[in-house]
């Protein structure tokens, strides 16, 4: 098990970046560590690996403690790996090379296995003999990958790890890679503002926001049930709206969270707003209404007129389901 034991944190100039960081992962389990932009996510997987001294609090991996930079001359720890957003790559050797220089085997049969293995996994079998330095950034994000996973890390910490790869490859690739893992049994904590990254995959999601841990949870839970709208934003548009607005019978004002997608423009009841403007999605419009002043999010299959008034209304079930949070 991984455990972070009452971190704290500040970098140098003073400003804290975490604080009393309590999480426990357990062998095999991936943990998806998501937030804003310069939340604290890679300065926690980077105290996790060992790369920051840390003056309170303690990170455990079973009964050893992860010692820092003051403790070890090489950072990081054998049996944790960390691809973090700078690739440690051998620009001037093949892909192949750079995959198999740490293959712990001793046969050359089992030694190409593996390579192509993880090759397969990257989807870049056409590039084995290619040199690193010729690649684009995303393919050699891709080799940093296999690069780490032939190490065979017990725990694997990821930093945004598809930050570079084009959509057209994301998904699948995402798939194979968190297969792989899984099969693996290999612990996994993913740092990432994709929730693409983390719905389909994660075991459970840690939130980070100021400095705090606000929420952890299934990844499924915290869609369903968000407690706020930051982290119901993660997940896309949200808004936050009070129940009797849409539903007149409702006598409390009470604000529930409504996705975007959660609203069905109707007739002449529900919640009455403005069209500001309409934008094309692909399977949807996203349509931007105000609403007293306040811009309020919601999908609708053909655009609207901008200045049209329109009626929002929600279905009971999300209403019983948000209500049933708050
Ligand atoms: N070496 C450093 N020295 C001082 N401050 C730093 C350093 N590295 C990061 N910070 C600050 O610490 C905070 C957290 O940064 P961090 O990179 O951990 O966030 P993040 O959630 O990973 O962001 P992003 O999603 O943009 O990668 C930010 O305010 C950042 O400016």
């Amino acid at each position: 098990m991984l455990q972070v034991d009452h971190v704290s944190f500040s970098y140098e100039d003073g400003a804290s970046v975490l604080e009393n960081i309590n999480l426990k992962v357990a062998k095999g389990e991936h943990v998806s560590i998501i937030g804003e932009s310069g939340c604290g996510k890679s300065t926690l997987l980077k105290i996790i690996y060992g790369l920051l001294h840390i003056e309170v609090g303690e990170v455990y991996w079973n009964e050893n403690q992860v010692l820092g930079p003051l403790h070890n001359l090489v950072p990081g720890e054998p049996y944790m790996k960390y691809l973090s957003q700078d690739f440690d790559l051998m620009p001037f050797t093949t892909v192949e090379e750079n995959i198999s220089q740490f293959l712990s085997v001793f046969e050359p049969e089992e030694l190409q296995d593996r390579t192509f293995e993880l090759l397969e996994m990257i989807e870049m079998t056409k590039f084995a003999k290619t040199k690193v330095k010729l690649l684009s950034r995303g393919q050699q994000q891709r080799v940093a990958l296999a690069r780490v996973l032939a190490q065979e890390p017990k725990v694997l910490l990821l930093d945004e790890p598809f930050s570079n790869i084009d959509n057209f490859r994301k998904n699948s690739l995402r798939r194979n890679l968190f297969g792989y893992l899984r099969r693996q049994k290999i612990t996994v904590l993913t740092a990432t503002h994709d929730h693409m990254d983390m719905l389909p995959f994660a075991d459970r999601v840690v939130v980070l926001k100021d400095r705090f841990i606000v929420a952890k949870d299934s990844p499924k839970n915290l869609y369903e049930h968000p407690k706020d709208l930051y982290v119901a934003s993660l997940f896309g548009e949200a808004n936050k709206i009070p129940i009797n607005i849409v539903k007149s019978y409702a006598d409390t004002k009470r604000r529930i969270i409504v996705y975007a997608h959660e609203f069905k423009v109707s007739g002449k009841s529900g919640l009455e707003c403005v069209v500001k403007g309409a934008y094309y999605m692909g399977g949807h419009y996203m349509i931007v209404g105000i609403y007293e002043g306040e811009d309020i999010y919601f999908h609708h299959d053909r655009p609207l007129e901008v200045g049209k008034v329109i009626f929002l209304n929600l279905s009971l079930e999300t209403i019983n389901q948000r209500m049933s949070d708050s």
